[in-house]
């Protein structure tokens, strides 16, 4: 049996938030974000090991909440300077047995299990797989004036979210070759290293209860999401 490893980064510094206590240690929905996803990875039986990547001054000294986990199956590691960074380390510490990969953002703390099950079964056949929803809305190109210069034919676009899950050879390979062609530092998830290479990635239904906490309004989003119950949508 493929055994799985998840990589949840946790090593940003939150500056469009803002404030003083760090957006993925604050608490959404009667936890800690970080701790939501932690425990919704560990409540998956394939999960062999949970990395959480901390910035450097929690690292050593983490939150004690965090071992209102499994603790067995739980590391922490040291961010980077940049997301692609902190995955990278993430990824380094993941124990020798996990061949499949799951790449997850702290913040998005709503992440459901069948969500996650989604991209770990459609990782596990073989190519890489992301939680993803598609666009909805029309959408506008503009100038720097706000002026709309096109309509963006929104067919075949797709909004990516996390998680994305990897063979883990296929997504090493890819942040090895991206550090080494100098584009490493500038992707934004964890899918484009792999397009960059031709490597094939697929969408699987994501969901819009698994929003990204961004700015600080995002968080009353997130708790009026932890209510509703999306049913089979999860
Ligand atoms: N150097 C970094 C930057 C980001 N992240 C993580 O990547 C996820 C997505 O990033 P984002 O939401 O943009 O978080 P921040 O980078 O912290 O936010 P900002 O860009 O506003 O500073 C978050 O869980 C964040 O903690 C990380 O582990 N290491
Ligand atoms: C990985 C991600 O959450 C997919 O939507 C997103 O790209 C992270 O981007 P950010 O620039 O770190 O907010």
């Amino acid at each position: 049996m493929s055994r799985v490893g998840v990589v949840i980064v946790a090593g940003g510094s939150g500056s469009r938030v803002g404030g003083a206590e760090l957006k993925q240690l604050r608490w959404v929905a009667g936890k800690p974000m970080l701790l939501h996803s932690l425990q919704a990875f560990q409540s998956i039986p394939e999960v062999a090991m949970v990395v959480c990547v901390l910035p450097k001054q929690y690292a050593g000294d983490p939150p004690p909440w965090i071992f209102q986990s499994d603790p067995e199956r739980m590391l922490i590691s040291v961010g980077g300077k940049t997301r692609a960074e902190s995955v990278s380390n993430g990824l380094e510490d993941l124990p020798a047995e996990c061949t499949t990969v799951l790449i997850h953002d702290a913040a998005r703390p709503l992440v459901s299990v069948p969500m996650i099950r989604r991209v770990m079964d459609e990782a596990k056949k073989g190519h890489g797989a992301i939680a993803a929803l598609p666009v909805v809305d029309t959408l506008k190109r503009v100038d720097a004036d706000g002026r709309i210069v096109e309509t963006v034919s929104r067919e075949m676009l797709w909004r990516a979210q996390t998680p994305q899950g990897f063979p883990r050879d296929v997504i090493v390979q890819a942040h090895a070759e991206a550090k080494r062609a100098g584009w490493h530092a500038e992707a934004t998830d964890d899918a484009a290293l792999c397009e960059r290479l031709g490597i094939a990635v697929h969408v699987v239904r994501g969901s819009e209860r698994a929003l990204k906490v961004t700015e600080a309004a995002d968080f009353a989003r997130a708790e009026l999401m932890a209510g509703w119950n999306e049913g089979d949508d999860a």
